[in-house]
Formats: C-alpha cells, sequence, structure tokens
C-alpha cells in the first residue's frame, strides 16, 4: 500500500465511530494554518476539538498557552500522552459549549466539528465583549461562503460584522482528512475590528433592529422599517444611504446597516426603538 493510503486507513481504523471526525493528517498543512494565523509567543490560543492533536502541538511550539478542548475520552488519552512535556498547554476534556471561554485576550486556530460551527462561533461572537482577538477556523466550505456573504440577510451574522472582519481563505479538499468529508471545507478568518461599527453596548439593540428590519429581506427599506423612522426621518435616511426610496432592505451593506442604526440612536426616539421578542 502506498505510505500515504496506509496512513490515512491507519488514522480510518483509529478514529472513533463519532461522525465529524476528520482529521488534517498532514503536518505541512497544519504548520501552514499556523503561520497563516499568525500566532506568536504572547498569544493565548484555543483549538477547538483538538483530535489527536494535529494543531495543538505545532501550536504549542509557537503559542504562549495552549488551551486544547476536546470532548472525545479516547482523543483526550492520545492528547495526554502527546503534550505531556508541554506544561504551557492545558487539556480540557468537555464539550466546547459547556467551557467558559478566557476572560482575557485570546485567539483561536482551530479545525472545528462541523455539526456545530454556528454554535461555536456564536459562543465566540454573540458577545463582543468575549475578549476574542482573532480566529482561524476550518469549517465546511458552504458554512464559510454563508458568514462571508455580502450582502447578508441573517440578523446574528450582520451583528457578529458589526465588531469582526470575516474572511473566507483557502479551499481544502476532502483529501487534506482523514477520514474525508463529503464536502469541501474552507479556512475561516476572523479578525476583532480595531474600530468596531457600533459600540459594544448597543449590540443588542442593533440585533433587535436586524431582526425586525430583515422580517422580509424583499422589503423595500422604507417599509421595513416603517414601524420605527417616521416617514420623514426615513427619508432622511435613504438620503444618508444613498439609495432609492423602494430598495430592497435585504440588498444592504454592513457599512449601511450600521448608518442605520446610528440614525436610529441620533434621531428616533427610544420608545419606538425595537425590541427583541
Ligand atoms: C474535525 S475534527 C478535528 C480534529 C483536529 N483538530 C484535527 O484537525 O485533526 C473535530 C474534533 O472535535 C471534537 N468534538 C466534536 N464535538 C465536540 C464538542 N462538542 N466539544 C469539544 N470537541 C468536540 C471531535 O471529537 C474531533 O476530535
Amino acid at each position: 500500500m502506498h505510505t500515504r493510503n496506509k496512513r490515512l486507513w491507519r488514522n480510518h481504523k483509529e478514529g472513533s465511530n463519532f461522525p465529524g471526525q476528520h482529521l488534517i493528517y498532514s503536518k505541512r498543512l497544519a504548520q501552514s494554518l499556523i503561520e497563516m494565523a499568525g500566532i506568536g509567543s504572547n498569544d493565548l490560543v484555543l483549538d477547538i476539538g483538538a483530535g489527536k492533536g494535529a494543531l495543538t502541538l505545532p501550536l504549542a511550539q509557537k503559542a504562549g498557552r495552549v488551551l486544547a478542548i476536546e470532548n472525545d475520552p479516547q482523543f483526550v488519552q492520545k492528547l495526554r500522552v502527546k503534550l505531556d512535556k508541554w506544561s504551557h498547554v492545558t487539556i480540557i476534556e468537555r464539550d466546547i459549549l459547556q467551557v467558559n471561554l478566557p476572560r482575557k485576550p485570546f485567539c483561536v486556530v482551530a479545525s472545528i466539528p462541523y455539526s456545530i460551527t454556528t454554535p461555536i462561533l456564536g459562543k465566540l461572537m454573540d458577545q463582543p465583549a468575549t475578549p476574542l482577538k482573532k480566529a482561524l477556523l476550518v469549517i465546511e466550505k458552504g458554512a464559510a461562503k454563508r458568514f462571508t456573504a455580502n450582502p447578508t440577510t441573517n440578523p446574528r451574522i450582520l451583528k457578529w460584522r458589526m465588531f469582526f472582519d470575516l474572511k473566507m481563505g483557502r479551499t481544502l479538499s476532502p483529501d487534506h482528512f482523514s477520514p474525508p468529508p463529503r464536502v469541501d471545507s474552507a479556512v475561516l478568518f476572523i479578525n476583532r475590528k480595531e474600530k468596531p461599527f457600533i459600540p459594544v453596548r448597543g449590540h443588542a439593540l442593533f440585533s433587535a433592529l436586524a431582526s425586525h428590519g430583515l422580517k422580509i429581506p424583499e422589503w423595500p427599506v422604507y417599509e421595513a422599517l416603517r414601524g420605527v423612522f417616521t416617514p420623514p426621518q426615513i427619508s432622511h435616511l435613504l438620503k444618508e444611504l444613498g439609495i432609492e426610496r423602494d430598495f430592497p432592505i435585504g440588498w444592504l451593506s454592513i457599512d449601511q446597516w450600521a448608518t442605520i442604526f446610528h440614525s436610529m440612536i441620533r434621531h428616533v426616539k427610544p420608545y419606538r426603538w425595537p425590541t427583541r421578542k
């Protein structure tokens, strides 16, 4: 058997029965992902779904501190053996969705379980006060496209993008993983904006505004926001946005959403502001 096929077969046999355990087997790929992430010796880095440590070990060589989170006991055992001598690596045997995130600034470099991609991203970005600096995630390519689409009609993604830049990087074909997933994967970069588009304390109000406005994304902006802005305020807003009266709300850019939010704070009486149902 060809060496690579042998390795694939061995990994396949050793892998547990849980779906989503598609392990990176190329050291070169792991190394290049970590280089792309730009991790340095002062960084605290989370490896979410550490598996057998494909990313954890090279991360340990670069980062100041690594938290490797993995909920499969067999993989955790392997991680403990592999990372025994690295005292700045902590292995956390838990479901990532139950883990308390660090209170000080941290980065993430991870090839995550695809089935819980949105909950993981939510955990990292729903509360913009969470001190996430940046992340490089390997996720399903379709999901990476959805999170980075412009425009987006998803209020949750819109809110994330008030605080973070989301960019899609290189595509990774299934043969980069063992066992290979059925779909292409891609790198997703998340970087905290130097200056957020809206203040952190306004994030819940922004969510309410975006959910209210995007109930029917095909609606024109004036129609979709009628319950919040008065007719004269809408006319003023359309000028500020540089759009025609019948422009569909679902076509607005991230910047235009920030403009709507600021215009609401400045001109609309608080009793008219939308609240999250
Ligand atoms: C796509 S694999 C990646 C493994 C490793 N990072 C690699 O690249 O080789 C995802 C890993 O997440 C783990 N995992 C799945 N659900 C998890 C959860 N809720 N919390 C923590 N780890 C989880 C799986 O056991 C698996 O090891």
